[in-house]
């Protein structure tokens, strides 16, 4: 017994690591007296802890256990059918005022969904055990990291934070020295006990039809009931690095970002860093863990989903990588796009909804370019090549540390960060947007930014294919105004001035008349940022286009490309009509932030419509 309230009224066994904080163990309590598990496990991050709570995932059927030979201590979770991704709509920023979220966010009245979630939660963990989770997003203790508590009925979820976060004792001494924590509770919205005490068997992926994914930004608490799935249920990730996360960076005067980052070294050995914002599934793992095509070029990763960034004491902006692990797309990820990641997950991963194999191992589309003769898919299903379906869900995902990449940059734990020379902003457009163009300036940069559109991704509910405004790639996981947002983005250019890093708008998807993709992309991608790079080193001139700097044909590296000029005219194409159209879509998506909208933004507009003529 850790935690000693002789008033407690929770029956709950405890175990696991001490806690010391006052705060802390009075919230603990006050959560299992809501919620009502059998017993609290106040988990310290130990590999023993991890071994026996696979193994408790395996003996309940969540987890399978691969061929120790083929993938040692490794594992496939298969989710419910419902439950394979996040759900925007049942995502909701619960700030004191309406406009605060702003018209971009789902909002509810703060008290009207505490009022709400006391129901939810009431009783919802009955039968299961209660884990306390201590994380730390960043390394334990440094100058921009912070730390959260993940309160969970679920071992999966347990399991994948230990991979994802810096998670347990450390994060929990994190707590008793006095740091400011996050409270994040989350239940799967399944108990085995009802209302009148009759016990039922547990099922493989307990989850609940109805689903809250909740941020009080004000407080700064997340609340997530009824999911499983990774970006609903991994509250140091989406919900604490961005939501939350940008909040306190809007008040304290740093950015959270959906970015990857990236250390690239150039042939003379000079080394740079790069971020790069793409929507959900359009490339950041892949660009983070890319493998240059171009000779002379190394890429290597520091982080591949999120960043925090503030500004150094020598005016630059410096960017940490929150998390531990990478939560990573599996369709699409082989040895010919993304061999870093295949090495990566040799070992010790958990797949969730890929395929497995007929020896124990695992197979999602694009994987090899043989199709297995037969699998078992991600819902349990036999498996043929003809069956007409996916064998792995689009969505599905490899959970792995950070460091089992090859690619991995010694400098990714770093407590303060690394320069930031460049900022790409990207999206899915099969048409309109070039492979590349540089802003003309930080204030463009960010209008660039503010008016990104994707094509939708099976990362989220929804049509797949719909176009969609996706500004920063933030849409989904900015917790404040978004166009305060975009104001908080021109002040950091102010306070940056001439040590901001360059901002680059970039398009892998493009496509040509017969529907296939122009640009080749993955190790390929290296050309566009070396011709970036050389931008930001003034060693040529650019082609001035109305929607950014253009590259002069000399100046792209396209050696060793079957490119015709066909494609590649096709891949610069800047279609002045189609273009004021989409000025006028940016007018009407400008409109609904009223007087929220920065008049940079007005005047960008107005310039783009000039330049367009
Ligand atoms: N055609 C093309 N496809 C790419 C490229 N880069 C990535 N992809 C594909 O896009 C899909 C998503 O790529 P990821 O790198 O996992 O995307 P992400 O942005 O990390 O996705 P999240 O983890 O959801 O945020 C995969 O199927 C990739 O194979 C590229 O340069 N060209
Ligand atoms: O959060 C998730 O579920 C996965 C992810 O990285 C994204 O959707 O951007
Ligand atoms: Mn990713």
């Amino acid at each position: 017994m850790t935690i000693t309230d002789p008033d407690a009224r929770t029956a709950a066994t405890m175990s696991g690591a001490e806690i010391t904080d006052e705060a802390l163990a009075a919230w603990v309590r006050e959560i299992a007296e809501l919620t009502q598990p059998d017993a609290i496990h106040v988990c310290d991050g130990s590999q023993e802890e991890y071994d026996r709570l696979t193994d408790e995932l395996v003996e309940a059927g969540t987890f399978i256990r691969l061929d120790e030979s083929r993938r040692p201590r490794s594992f496939l979770a298969r989710s419910e059918p419902s439950d394979v991704a996040r759900v925007e709509s049942r995502t909701f920023i619960c700030s004191e005022k309406e406009v605060d979220a702003g018209p971009t966010n789902n909002w509810v009245d703060p008290a009207q969904m505490r009022a709400e979630l006391a129901e939810v939660f009431a009783g919802s963990m009955r039968g299961r055990t209660m884990y306390v989770v201590p994380f730390s997003m960043g390394p334990v203790g440094g100058p921009i990291s912070r730390v959260g508590v993940e309160l969970t009925d679920s071992p999966y979820v347990v399991v994948s934070m230990r991979i994802m976060t810096r998670m347990g004792a450390e994060a929990l001494a994190q707590v008793g020295r006095g740091a400011d924590w996050v409270p994040a509770v989350h239940s799967v919205g399944m108990p085995l006990v009802d209302d009148d005490g009759l016990r039922r068997e547990d099922v493989p992926w307990p989850c609940n039809d109805t689903k809250y994914i909740v941020h009080y930004p004000e407080t700064r608490e997340i609340w997530s009931y009824g999911s499983g799935y990774g970006g609903n249920a991994l509250l140091g990730k989406k919900a604490y690095a961005l939501r939350i996360a940008s909040v306190l960076g809007r008040d304290e005067g740093w950015l959270a970002e959906h970015m990857l980052v990236l250390k690239i070294t150039g042939p003379d050995g000079r080394v740079y860093h790069l971020a790069a914002a793409f929507p959900s599934a359009c490339g950041k793992t892949n660009l983070a863990m890319l493998r240059p095509t171009i000779p002379g070029w190394k890429v290597e990763t520091i982080g591949d989903d999120i960043a925090w960034m503030r500004p150094g004491e020598d005016g630059r902006l410096y960017a940490i990588n929150p998390e531990a692990g990478f939560f990573g797309v599996a369709p699409g990820t082989g040895e010919m796009t993304n061999p870093t990641a295949v090495a990566a997950l040799e070992h010790d991963v958990v797949f969730t909804n890929v395929a497995l194999t007929d020896d124990g191992d695992v197979w999602w589309e694009g994987l090899t370019d043989e199709v297995p003769a037969h699998l078992t898919d991600w819902q349990g299903q036999a498996w043929t090549p003809d069956s007409g379906r996916p064998a792995a869900h689009p969505n599905s995902r490899f959970t792995v540390r950070a460091d089992q990449a090859p690619s991995i940059a010694p400098e990714w734990e770093d407590l303060g960060g690394v320069p930031l020379d460049v900022i790409l902003f990207g999206g899915r457009r099969a048409t309109n947007v070039p492979l590349v163009a540089e802003s003309f300036d930080w204030e463009h940069g960010v209008f660039i930014g503010a008016t990104v559109s994707s094509e939708q991704t099976a990362a989220a509910e929804g049509a797949v294919g719909a176009l969609r405004r996706d500004p920063f790639a933030m849409l989904p996981f900015c917790g404040y105004n978004m166009a305060d947002y975009w104001g908080h983005w021109l002040a950091m250019g102010e306070r940056l001035g001439s040590h901001a890093p360059r901002i680059f708008q970039v398009n892998w998807f493009r496509k040509g008349a017969d529907g296939s993709y122009l640009w080749p992309g993955f190790g390929d991608n290296a050309r566009v940022l070396e011709w970036a790079l050389r931008r930001v080193n003034g060693e040529v001139d650019a082609v001035e286009a109305p929607t950014g700097r253009l590259p002069r044909p000399q100046d792209l590296n396209l050696e060793g490309l079957e490119l015709t000029d066909e494609q590649l005219e096709a891949l610069f194409a800047v279609d002045r009509a189609s273009w004021l159209a989409e000025a006028d879509l940016t007018e009407e998506y400008f409109a609904q932030f009223g007087d929220r909208l920065p008049a940079e933004m007005t005047r960008q507009l107005d310039q783009l419509r000039a330049r367009l003529g």
